[in-house]
């Protein structure tokens, strides 16, 4: 694990953090609105060094979006402090915005009537990128990212992939130190995802960006990053790797069989029967176990039609977490 050793400066420093917003509420039979204060984020502490892969994840609400646009300089902190690469990013947006790569699955940051080509274009005179170095990163990023039939189309033209693989093209021609995911894979299916991640894999070996993602998909963390941080209710509840947050949540994982006939529960080792409909059955497994055992002991010993296997969601994950007291 490449977790941010003591003693050397992170790249992303947050003390005792704190974020709340000022909201008015209408009251019942009242006609002034109250004011209220919301707390995002608070009390958050943790610390992220260069060429790390962090995953950031949290339930709805946990404050993780609140986080992000601190760390970006959007919103200033209303407690603690905040460091990216040296700076305060609220006081020094605009340097900071030059270390950084953020990118919103929900939201494009590309100009919706221009051809990508267009918009890239921009972003060079915008970040005043050296052109030999914007040839070079555009011509790389359009090779891993497949997206040579796509420079010319405009981009509510192009579907959600092809989107989110020019908006991440669009987060990093600037050599960014930082890449700030926020579900990047949502909607996106399953090879589309695949590539993705092969893709952030690649940038992070090849030129040490440090990842910070935000995510609901599990599996985006499995195939990413080596340690996770949770948020819930605006703090910090676990830092650390994803194999040991499941082994404290004891979280499973389900393996959906459809057998080619109607059976008793099937029986192989390491997996628990928890459902049973007709020719389909539901078999959990501890999370961080291999799958391929199991698969391999269910095929061997019953006519199988179908398998598939669903991860924990991230609430469930959670839930257990607290209710083991970890
Ligand atoms: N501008 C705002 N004004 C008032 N409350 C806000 C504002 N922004 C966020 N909040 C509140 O702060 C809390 C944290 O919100 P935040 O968007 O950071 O959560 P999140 O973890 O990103 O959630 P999600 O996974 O749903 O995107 C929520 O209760 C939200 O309603």
């Amino acid at each position: 694990m490449t977790e941010h050793q003591p003693g050397t400066d992170p790249l992303i420093d947050v003390q005792d953090l704190g974020r709340s917003f000022d909201v008015r509420r209408k009251v019942e039979g009242r006609r002034r609105r109250s004011r209220e204060s919301v707390v995002a984020v608070h009390d958050l502490t943790f610390a992220v060094g260069a060429g790390e892969m962090v995953g950031y994840i949290g339930p709805n609400g946990a404050g993780k979006s609140t986080t992000i646009k601190m760390l970006t300089g959007i919103l200033f902190p209303t407690a603690g402090r905040v460091r990216v690469a040296g700076m305060d990013p609220s006081r020094d947006r605009v340097e900071l915005a030059r270390r950084i790569g953020v990118v919103f699955g929900q939201r494009s940051t590309l100009w919706w009537d221009l051809p990508l080509r267009d918009s890239y274009d921009l972003l060079q005179k915008m970040y005043r990128i050296e052109p030999a170095r914007y040839r070079e990163n555009l011509a790389r990023f359009v090779e891993l990212l497949d997206l040579g039939d796509q420079l010319d189309t405009p981009v509510r033209q192009l579907s959600l992939g092809q989107r989110m693989r020019g908006d991440i093209t669009a987060a990093l021609l600037h050599d960014p130190e930082v890449l700030y995911l926020d579900e990047p894979t949502i909607g996106l299916d399953v090879v589309s995802k695949g590539r993705l991640r092969e893709f952030l894999r690649a940038l992070n070996a090849e030129r040490g960006t440090t990842l910070l993602l935000t995510t609901h998909d599990l599996q985006d963390i499995e195939a990413l990053c080596d340690r996770v941080i949770v948020i819930d209710h605006g703090t910090s509840v676990y830092d650390g790797s994803l194999s040991s947050l499941h082994a404290q949540g004891g979280s499973t994982r389900t393996l959906v069989v459809d057998l080619v006939d109607e059976a008793p529960p099937v029986e192989v080792p390491g997996a628990t029967v928890r459902r049973v409909e007709g020719p389909r059955q539901w078999l959990s497994f501890p999370a961080d176990a291999s799958a391929a055992p199991i698969v391999a002991a269910v095929a061997a010993a019953y006519d199988v039609a179908d398998l598939s296997i669903q991860e924990p969601d991230i609430e469930d994950v959670i839930r257990e977490l607290y209710s083991r007291g970890a």
